[in-house]
C-alpha cells in the first residue's frame, strides 16, 4: 500500500479496496518501524490521524468522492496546526501547541486529508541540510549517512522512504526544491501569493511560500490545487482564481519553448548533473520542445542578495520569540533583560544566531543603504531579467542543485559552502516566480533533480511539463533500498 501516489490512493478509495483508515493504520506502522533510521517525523499524531481517517470514509460512505478525502500528508512542523506541538525545528518553541489551524493545514483537513504528523525541518528553515533542527539532523533513505537537503528535510525524506505520499513544504531559497531533488521527489514552490502564508511560522516573509513535496507531478497537481487561493487573511496572497492544475496535466508539449540559462551549466556544477540535465532537454525535444540558449546575467549576485535580504527580515520575524508568550523560557531570570537574553541565547541554534545578527548588522543605521537597499536593487534586476526572458520562452530548465546529497556534517564548519548549494534555487524567490523540481536520475546511486521554472502564475505550465517528462521517463518511481 505504500507504494501508492496519492492519485492512485484515491482510485482505491474510491473502488473501496482498502479504507482511509486501514491506510493510515499501515502507514503509521511504516513510521514506527522505518523512521527511527532517519528522523523525518518530530510528532506523530496517531490519535488525530485515526480520527480524520474514521471521518473520511464516514465522508466517502456518505456519497462524498473526492480525490483527496482520506489522503495521508503531514506537514511540515512551521505550519501551526490547532492543539498539536508546532516546533519549527527550534528549542524556543518548546511545548508551543498553536491554538489555530494555518490556513494550508485548514485547506487540506477540509479536502479532507489525514494528517500523520509534524514533518523534521531545519531550524525556522534556515539550511539545506535539515542538520540545524533542535531535534537532530534527518538522514536521507538513498544513503543514511547523507542529508536529505532542507530546510523541508522531513518532508522529503519521509516521501521517499514511502512512509507517506505527500507532504507540505516551505520554500524561502529552495526548501521545497532542493530537498525534492536529494530525495528523488517532485515538489513545487508557486508564485508568491499564490498559496496563503497565514499561519506559517515567517521566516523571511517576502520570500517564504509553502507548497507539496510528492512522488509525482499528477500528486503536487492535485495537493496544489487544494491549498492555493486568495487568503484575506494574508495581506500578501494574491486575490486571482486558481487554475485547474490537474486539466493543465495533459496538455501536449508540441512548441513549447524552453530556456537554457548559460549560467546554470557553468563553472561550480558537478557535470554528471549537468549531462543527466541535458538528457531531459533531449527528451523533452522529442515531445515537441524547442530549446534556446538564454542568460540570467545578474544570477552571479543573488546568493549575496538572497544572505542579506532574508536574514534582514528574519531578524525582525523573530523578534516575537522573548520567552515572555510563548515557548522556551529561561531558568529563574533576574529581571526582564535576563530573561530575554537567555531565553533567546538558550532557545536559538547557532545558525538563527548568525541569520539574525548578520540581518541586524545589514539593517542598523549606517549600514541600511550600503547593504539592505543594494540588496533590493540586485532583487529588482534579477526579476528583470526573468520578464526578459519570458518574453521569448515558456519555461527555463536547469539544474536544481550544483551537487549531490553531501555527507552528514561535510558543511557544518563552512556555513557559506551550504549557501552555495542554494544558487540555482534563490532566483526564483526573489523574484516571486514559481518553481519546480523533479526527478532525473542517478549518479552514483544519488538522485539529480532537474529545475523547471516559470513566469507568475504558471503553475499549471511547470505541472504539465514535469508530468509529460514522468509519462515516459521512470525515474521518480525509483525507490531508495530498504525502504
Ligand atoms: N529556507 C530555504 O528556502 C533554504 C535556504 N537554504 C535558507 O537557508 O534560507
Amino acid at each position: 500500500m505504500h507504494q501508492m501516489t496519492l492519485a492512485e490512493i484515491a482510485k482505491g478509495l474510491e473502488a473501496k479496496q482498502f479504507s482511509a483508515e486501514e491506510l493510515s493504520r499501515a502507514l503509521l506502522a511504516r513510521i514506527a518501524q522505518l523512521d527511527p533510521q532517519l528522523n523525518s517525523f518530530i510528532t506523530v499524531t496517531e490519535d488525530l490521524a485515526i480520527e480524520q481517517a474514521k471521518a473520511a470514509d464516514a465522508r466517502r460512505a456518505a456519497g462524498e468522492n473526492s480525490p483527496l478525502l482520506g489522503a495521508p500528508i503531514a506537514h511540515k512542523d512551521l505550519f501551526c496546526t490547532n492543539g498539536v506541538l508546532t516546533s519549527c525545528g527550534s528549542k524556543i518553541l518548546t511545548g508551543f501547541k498553536a491554538p489555530y489551524d494555518a490556513t494550508v493545514v485548514e485547506k487540506l483537513k477540509a479536502a479532507g486529508t489525514v494528517t500523520l504528523g509534524k514533518l523534521n525541518m531545519d531550524e525556522f528553515a534556515m539550511g539545506s541540510a535539515n542538520e540545524s533542527s533542535h531535534y537532530g539532523a534527518v538522514k536521507n533513505p538513498w544513503d543514511t549517512s547523507r542529508v536529505p537537503g532542507g530546510s523541508s528535510g522531513g518532508s522529503a525524506a519521509a516521501v521517499a522512504a514511502r512512509l507517506l505520499p505527500a507532504a507540505t513544504g516551505t520554500d524561502t531559497g529552495g526548501s521545497i526544491r532542493q530537498p525534492a531533488a536529494l530525495t528523488n521527489l517532485t515538489g513545487i514552490k508557486p508564485t508568491y501569493g499564490r498559496v496563503s502564508r497565514w499561519g506559517m511560522i515567517a521566516y523571511a516573509s517576502s520570500l517564504d511560500q509553502g507548497g507539496p513535496l510528492a512522488r509525482t507531478a499528477e500528486d503536487c497537481a492535485l495537493l496544489l490545487g487544494a491549498m492555493a487561493g486568495f487568503d484575506a487573511k494574508d495581506s500578501t496572497s494574491v486575490d486571482q482564481p486558481v487554475d485547474d492544475y490537474l486539466a493543465a496535466l495533459a496538455q501536449p508539449l508540441a512548441g513549447l519553448r524552453i530556456g537554457l540559462p548559460k549560467e546554470y551549466f557553468g563553472a561550480g556544477l558537478d557535470a554528471r548533473i549537468g549531462e543527466k540535465v541535458m538528457a531531459v532537454v533531449e527528451e523533452l525535444k522529442k515531445l515537441g520542445a524547442t530549446v534556446k540558449d538564454i542568460s540570467l546575467p545578474n544570477m552571479q549576485h543573488a546568493i549575496p542578495a538572497y544572505y542579506v535580504i532574508a536574514p534582514a527580515e528574519a531578524s525582525s520575524n523573530l523578534s516575537r520569540f522573548d520567552g515572555v508568550r510563548f515557548g522556551y523560557r529561561c531558568e529563574n531570570p533576574v529581571n526582564l533583560e535576563d530573561l530575554y537574553k537567555r531565553s533567546r541565547g538558550e532557545g536559538f541554534g547557532a545558525e538563527v544566531k548568525r541569520r539574525i545578527m548578520v540581518g541586524t548588522y545589514a539593517l542598523s543605521a549606517g549600514y541600511y543603504d550600503a547593504y539592505y537597499i543594494k540588496a533590493q536593487q540586485i532583487r529588482r534586476l534579477i526579476k528583470n531579467d526573468f520578464v526578459a526572458a519570458f518574453k521569448d520562452v515558456d519555461v527555463i530548465l536547469g539544474p536544481t542543485t550544483p551537487n549531490l546529497a553531501w555527507k552528514l556534517g561535510e558543511k557544518n564548519a563552512d556555513p557559506v559552502s551550504a549557501y552555495l548549494e542554494d544558487i540555482y534555487t534563490i532566483t526564483a524567490n526573489l523574484a516571486g516566480i514559481p518553481g519546480l523540481s523533479m526527478p532525473a536520475g542517478f549518479v552514483d546511486g544519488l538522485p539529480v533533480g532537474v529545475q523547471l521554472l516559470g513566469n507568475y502564475f504558471q503553475e499549471g505550465r511547470l505541472l504539465n511539463v514535469a508530468h509529460q517528462y514522468q509519462q515516459v521517463s521512470d525515474w521518480h518511481k525509483q525507490a531508495p533500498t530498504g525502504f
